[in-house]
């Protein structure tokens, strides 16, 4: 039986999440900014799920700028998490203030069902990685920053990814001597940002030795490298954070134009999701199957 959403254990998505680490194949995360995208990430066949901070604020219609709060970001992510039976990784961004803020996001996150997290090294409010004007904390402000997410975490397969931003403030030397201080001081993997071109992803693969992640956002800076040319650089995750949010609202805003221009959805059907798809990718027939009373349905005829 598979009602009632997922029913992978959160100690076997992250035991998941860490045999596919130590496999070297590269692990795909698309992001999914709710639950119900979380689940066509899973039937589409890919082996963890993104939960990106700047698709969240987005969704909640505001800037990437750090005001979203733990409380929030937990409670979406674990809807998220709990929705699916793949690992979910989360954006913690600066981990919400000092390194006992830090401490308590990691603790927080664990409760939410998540398999690991990336910390940041940029002070708050933070930014896209992607823009300029981005500020860092110190070197050593961040490893104290990491070595209270360490200490805090009671699950030792919970993910603890850092992130450094230094590639477009100091330039790549800078980032690599930050990403060695982040894994001395207990980092899982490095997130390094913002790259420029090919041979920086390499320089990384060349200088550390922990799991590497590999931002693909569109329209940012750097390379688009698909997942070919990431496995031959020797990278082990991807995500591709904001994807799902940026296809979804180029269809919603090209539909509601069409919309508001004929004054009926009748052209636009052909391009929606249909009823009996959506009750299949949420599995409805599973929840009739537990409980024929409160959940049996017969669809329309061409839903
Ligand atoms: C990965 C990221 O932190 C996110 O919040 O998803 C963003 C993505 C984006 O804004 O395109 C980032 O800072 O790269
Ligand atoms: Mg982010």
């Amino acid at each position: 039986m598979t009602y009632l959403y997922a029913r992978t254990s959160t100690t076997a998505k992250r035991k998941a999440l860490r045999a596919g680490l130590a496999s070297g194949l590269l692990l795909r995360l698309p992001g999914a900014f709710n639950p119900l995208t979380a689940r066509l990430v899973q039937q589409t066949g890919f082996e963890g799920v993104y939960v990106s901070g700047g698709a969240l604020s987005a969704a909640a219609g505001l800037p990437d700028i750090g005001l979203t709060t733990l409380s929030e970001v937990a409670g979406w992510a674990a809807d998220i998490a709990a929705s699916t039976d793949l690992p979910a990784l989360v954006d913690a961004d600066t981990g919400f203030g000092e390194p006992l803020n830090a401490a308590r996001t990691i603790q927080r996150l664990e409760d939410a069902g998540l398999a690991g997290c990336h910390l940041e090294d940029q002070v708050n409010p933070k930014r896209c990685g992607h823009l300029d004007g981005k500020a860092l904390i110190a070197p050593q402000d961040m490893v104290r920053r990491l070595r209270a997410a360490v200490a805090a975490r009671r699950d030792p397969d919970f993910l603890i990814v850092a992130r450094t931003d230094a590639r477009g403030v100091e330039g790549l030397t800078g980032a690599i001597e930050r990403a060695k201080a982040y894994v001395d001081a207990g980092a899982d993997a490095i997130f390094p940002e913002a790259l420029a071109d090919e041979a920086e992803f390499a320089a990384f693969r060349a200088a550390v030795e922990v799991p590497l992640l590999a931002n693909m956002t569109e329209f940012g800076k750097g390379p688009t490298l698909d997942v070919d040319q990431l496995r031959n650089l020797g990278y082990n995750l991807v995500i591709y954070p904001v994807t799902t949010l940026r296809l979804a609202m180029g269809a919603v805003e090209a539909g509601l134009r069409r919309l508001a221009a004929d004054g009926t959805a009748t052209g636009l059907l052909d391009t929606m999701m249909t009823r009996s798809r959506l009750y299949e990718v949420i599995d409805y027939d599973e929840y009739s199957r537990f409980d024929a009373d409160i959940a049996s349905f017969t669809l329309p005829p061409d839903a």
